[in-house]
């Protein structure tokens, strides 16, 4: 299924953060998403997972339309947050065990995640016990443990040693010759991917006369945590 955004726009409190976003990733490659601190890469893949609503333009994942199929939608996609969603006070095998029940997934591949990314020594450690480095393979270990085709990935590798970013450029080869897709928002060479980019709009793109003077009134999501 090919992921498809065309004349794509997002707004922030109140604020047009980029519009006239239009790109394709086919299913099999894993593009980088690039463009300068403050350009809307987070926001983009947060508005790609369904979490957050679109200001304008389309989004298609094969016959689906982010904004008519929502749930569908959601269900074919995974985000791996540059924060890791880490629960400190499970072990780092009950978070995944957790992430499976909660996802319906079998609980036998949380070991076999736990094992990919190198943790399986910390299994029964609580996961704040865990460097930041670790937090993070235990977060993208999450993608191991529900099938889902599509991978949303910000600044996936902060934090991870090399031998871990190798790790991680295997994992997600090796998603992308099953069929499924990457889009990972980055400002390093991930060591993954033949060079797919997609460029967020230039800061100029967005109109200041677009912003809501009351965009507490207007912005849906004011007040969460996008970060
Ligand atoms: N909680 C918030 N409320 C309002 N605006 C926000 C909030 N968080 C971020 N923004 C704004 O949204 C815009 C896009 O931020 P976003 O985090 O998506 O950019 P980014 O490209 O991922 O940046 P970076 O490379 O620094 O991670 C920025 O101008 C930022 O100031």
């Amino acid at each position: 299924m090919k992921l498809v955004a065309h004349d794509l726009a997002c707004r922030r409190a109140g604020r047009t953060i980029f519009r006239g976003l239009g790109f394709a990733v086919a299913p099999g490659a894993a593009a980088a998403l690039r463009g300068p601190n403050g350009s809307g890469k987070s926001s983009l893949l947060r508005v790609l997972a369904g979490l957050a609503p679109a200001a304008g333009g389309t989004v298609r994942l094969g016959d689906l339309d982010l904004a008519r199929d929502g749930e569908a939608w959601r269900e074919r996609v995974a985000l791996a947050g540059h924060l890791d969603a880490v629960k400190p006070g499970f072990s780092v095998r009950e978070n995944l065990t957790c992430w499976a029940d909660f996802h319906g997934a079998p609980r036998a591949r949380a070991d076999a995640a736990l094992e990919r990314f190198g943790l399986e020594s910390r299994a029964d450690d609580p996961a704040h016990w865990c460097s930041a480095g670790q937090k993070r393979r235990l977060g993208l270990a999450r993608l191991l443990i529900v099938d889902r085709p599509v991978w949303l990935l910000d600044e996936p590798t902060v934090s991870l040693d090399a031998a871990s970013v190798a790790v991680f450029a295997q994992v997600v080869a090796e998603h992308c010759a099953a069929g499924g897709l990457a889009l990972a928002a980055t400002h390093v060479d991930l060591g993954f991917g033949a060079g797919a980019e997609v460029h967020m709009p230039a800061p100029g793109a967005s109109d200041p006369a677009d912003d809501d003077a009351n965009h507490a009134a207007s912005d849906p999501f004011l007040g969460e945590d996008w970060a």
